[in-house]
């Protein structure tokens, strides 16, 4: 994104008459008077004198800018860079999202995920892509097991799949156990590189998840016909970065997928 947007620059300065090389240097960034030093060091070597004192841009408004659609800052981001970061990450209504629901079997991922996508499609007016954990094993991840590196493999294809999504600018709803926090940070990561990531923990207590049971698979766990099963021989990593916690033991399906909506709608991802 930055050589392009670099590019842009110069065209931009040489159809003002003014002839002008562009120069992209990485360089770590520190969010301090390091990077003023910085600049002026690199600007000395490459022979320009930094004619425009550099200034640190202010990074939280460029993303609230983004965000809401407002415009840049022009006195940091000149036309061309606005435009290219606007291509990169355009307004949160458009913008890709991948909403990755975690938590234990039976704790409700795809009945509120399902429910979800059914409101999204009504109403946001955007492609909607469902990744339920069943659905994927069948297909996408048929012949994997429950071990920790194939739970990972599964996780890590989800989490690709809907990170594509999103750099289409589509939504995916993603609804696998997802147990272990680094995988889920991963998959945040991937869907971060070219969109939005809301991760909603399912967290239904195991009791009402056992309770529930509806294939019996807790029974078979206990009676430890079903090896490494989550919750009860395999471990579940509570998010400590969840976005939104939902314990649909205490709710209706219906107030479980208002509450994603709801935030959706606060976040700006989707009008009311
Ligand atoms: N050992 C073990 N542990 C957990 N779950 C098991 C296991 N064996 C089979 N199942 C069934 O597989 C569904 C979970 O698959 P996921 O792909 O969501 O799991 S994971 O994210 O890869 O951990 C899960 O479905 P859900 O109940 O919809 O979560 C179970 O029905
Ligand atoms: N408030 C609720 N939200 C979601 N599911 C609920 C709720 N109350 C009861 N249930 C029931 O719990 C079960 C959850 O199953 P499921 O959605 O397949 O869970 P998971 O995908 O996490 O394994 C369904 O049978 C659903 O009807």
């Amino acid at each position: 994104m930055v050589v392009p947007a670099a590019l842009a620059i110069r065209d931009d300065l040489r159809a003002d008459g003014r002839e002008a090389e562009v120069v992209v240097v990485p360089a770590p960034r520190y969010d301090d008077e390091r990077d003023d030093a910085l600049a002026a060091t690199v600007a000395r070597a490459y022979g320009a004198e930094p004619a425009l004192a550099f200034r640190r841009p202010d990074h939280a408004a460029l993303h609230e800018a983004l965000n809401t659609g407002k415009e840049l800052p022009a006195e940091d981001w000149p036309a061309a860079s606005a435009a290219a970061w606007r291509r990169w990450r355009p307004a949160r209504p458009e913008r890709g999202l991948v909403v990755l629901l975690t938590g234990l079997s039976g704790s409700g991922k795809s009945t509120v995920a399902r429910a979800v996508v059914e409101r999204l499609a009504e109403h946001s007016g955007r492609t909607v892509t469902l990744l339920d954990g069943d659905v994927v094993r069948r297909n996408l991840s048929a012949g994997l097991g429950f071990s920790r590196v194939d739970r990972d493999r599964n996780v890590r294809r989800i989490g690709f799949v809907a990170a594509e999504i999103a750099r289409h600018d589509g939504l995916a709803v993603c609804a696998p156990i997802a147990p272990f926090a680094t995988t889920r940070a991963e998959v945040r990561a991937m869907a971060e590189e070219s969109g939005d990531f809301v991760l909603v923990h399912v967290a239904t207590p195991l009791e009402e998840c056992e309770r529930r049971d509806r294939k019996g698979l807790y029974a078979r766990a206990r009676a430890g016909t079903i090896p490494e099963f989550t919750g009860i021989s395999s471990p579940y990593e509570i998010p400590e970065d969840a976005d939104l916690v939902l314990d649909t033991s205490q709710m209706t399906i219906s107030q479980a997928r208002d509450l994603v909506m709801e935030f959706l709608a606060e976040g700006g991802w989707v009008t009311r």
